[in-house]
């Protein structure tokens, strides 16, 4: 695992000294003033596109009877802000509930819309059969909205956008990369092991941090913990150690910072970006919890590389495929180093927050199911009882595939997809012009009974083969993305989810006896209150 090849540790180190001095002058030269237009970037990005493959808009209305992108039905809004103003109404819409105001608008509008909130613009479509046309006209390099705050900061300090905000041909080097490590499905089965492990220690903490009512206050952060200790693991090659009693201070810190700063990215996505221009309060809130988890993500990623640094480099003999990923990462020479810790960094925030909010997620529907629970625990007595889940016996867990992507086409941890066309096209009769902002409504898609009958209703069992169209089951899939810029790290997610969901349900009986819990948007999809579960151990665990 910890070996290489002479010529990978060169590079390495290279890289790693690059890294190193990078970092001191960022630390001592502070923060990059702005010089521009502070909205130039969202403008550029799609003037860009727009550049490269605008045609004209009445040409196509005339000859194909295609209607104009201006008929394109949607809420009216005032000049400049648009509707924003519909969201800071007593009783109107809410930026924590951008999935129901999607829905809304989807029932009030048709299959597709368009919406410009303040600087956003955006068209929504909930037909999912359209929306294969915009998959399908997706070239080389997809483009995704990127995610403004966050893309602000990194401009702003100097550092590198990492894999979630680069785009072109930038992005598809960072992505050739990663994926090597992250997609390839024997590489993702070779972690079975240290995720087994994590789950094991987590299971331990579980029974010792219940109250005496077998209740666990604070389930959120302490489901933060696994999520983190499972990614840090695949990324540093070590044990965090986030089960410790205290918790060590590092992953403390970067577990509160993290979940501050995906709670403020959401008001300030939706919101007129004047934090460009100067720093609102909120954009001050949002800054700190950025600073926090830079700086420690930057210090388990500096750690690793003075490790790397002392290893001996003429025992090093090794392949890409047999080292460890940051490793790997920053040994690659088309990445440059600041490239490669952006990266890291991204894949630290981007699991934490997804695979712990989907857990508690599916854990809530068990205990709210009970019988779903039973079917589940049996399935999993069946194939797998209290075994080590491997690369052989995984295939085993239809039924725990079932209950994890139910649960997220109920609460789809992101709730809408988003892609800027980089053509032409008709989309439900309509001229959608290269350039335009496009979203799948999942929320709403997930929640029609006319596509999923009794939608509001758990039921796994629809996943099941011969129980659902192909086209049905192609949908679910949209909640990890589409194309050659779909969710990277899915493989693992699922992976590592389906690992701690099988242990827990075979120790434990859950049972929720508190009020109903909503959805509410902290970036990604996450329980409105605190999720009070009982965990009651089973008799045989
Ligand atoms: C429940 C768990 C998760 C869900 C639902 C989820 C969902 C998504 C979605 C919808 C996207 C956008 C894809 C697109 O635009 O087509 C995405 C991107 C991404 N995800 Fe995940 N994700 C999850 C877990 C993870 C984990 C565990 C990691 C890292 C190990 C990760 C890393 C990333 C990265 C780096 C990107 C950006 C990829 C790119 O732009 O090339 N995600 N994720």
């Amino acid at each position: 695992m910890a070996t290489k090849t002479a010529k990978q540790m060169t590079r390495a180190f290279r890289n790693m000294r690059a890294l190193s001095t990078s970092a001191m002058k960022q630390n001592t030269t502070g923060i990059s003033e702005i010089r521009e237009c502070p909205f130039r970037d969202m403008v550029n990005t799609v003037n860009d596109v727009l550049t490269r493959k605008k045609t004209a808009i009445s040409e196509t209305t005339t000859e194909n009877n295609i209607k104009s992108f201006d008929h394109v039905p949607g809420p009216k809004g005032l000049p400049v802000v648009g509707t924003l103003f519909d969201y800071f109404k007593k009783d109107g819409l809410r930026f924590s509930k951008m999935f129901d105001a999607y829905r809304q608008r989807a029932i009030e509008h048709g299959p597709i819309y368009k919406e410009k909130i303040a600087t956003i613009s955006t068209v929504v479509i909930s037909d999912p059969n359209e929306y294969q046309k915009v998959i399908r006209a997706e070239g080389k390099y997809p483009i995704r909205r990127e995610m403004e705050p966050m893309a602000h900061y990194r401009r702003k300090n100097g550092y590198e956008l990492g894999l979630v905000n680069a785009q072109g041909e930038e992005w598809y080097q960072q992505r050739t990369v990663t994926s090597k490590k992250m997609l390839k499905m024997k590489e993702v089965l070779d972690f079975c092991q240290p995720m087994n492990d994590v789950a094991n220690d987590f299971m331990e903490h579980l029974k010792s941090i219940r109250n005496d009512n077998q209740e666990i206050s604070g389930l959120e952060k302490e489901i933060f913990k696994w999520a983190m200790e499972s990614i840090g693991t695949f990324l540093f090659e070590e044990r965090i150690g986030c089960f410790a009693n205290p918790t060590p201070a590092k992953a403390h810190a970067f577990i509160d910072n993290l979940r501050g700063y995906f709670k403020k990215m959401q008001p300030l996505m939706y919101n007129v970006p004047v934090y460009k221009i100067f720093p609102t309060k909120l954009w001050k809130e949002f800054e700190n919890y950025a600073n926090t988890v830079m700086e420690i993500g930057r210090y388990f990623v500096d750690k690793k590389v003075k490790e790397l640094q002392s290893v001996d480099s003429s025992r090093a003999k090794a392949d890409d495929d047999e080292v460890a990923f940051l490793t790997y990462l920053l040994s690659q020479q088309s990445l440059t180093p600041e490239q490669a810790l952006s990266t890291a960094v991204d894949l630290l925030m981007a699991a934490t927050e997804t695979t712990s909010n989907a857990i508690l997620w599916t854990l809530y529907c068990l205990a709210k199911n009970p019988e779903v629970q039973e079917t589940l625990y049996n399935e999993t007595l069946a194939g797998i009882n209290n075994e080590q889940i491997n690369a052989d016996n995984i295939s085993k867990l239809s039924y725990v595939k079932a209950v994890l992507k139910e649960s997220l086409r109920m609460y789809p941890i992101t709730w809408a997809t988003s892609r800027i066309t980089q053509q032409d096209m008709e989309v439900c009769g309509y001229n959608i012009p290269a350039g335009t902002h496009v979203q799948a409504n999942l929320y709403g898609m997930f929640r029609d009974d006319k596509l999923f009958p009794e939608s509001d209703t758990f039921k796994p069992e629809r996943w099941f083969r011969g129980n659902m169209d192909t086209q049905l089951q192609a949908l679910s899939n949209l909640v990890w993305g589409h194309g050659a810029r779909m969710c990277i790290g899915r493989r693992f997610a699922e992976q590592e989810m389906h690992i701690l969901l099988t242990k827990i349900v075979q120790k434990f009986k859950l049972e929720y006896h508190h009020e109903n819990i909503e959805p509410t948007l902290n970036t990604v999809m996450s329980p409105d209150r605190p999720v009070v579960l009982k965990f009651v151990p089973r008799t045989n665990a």
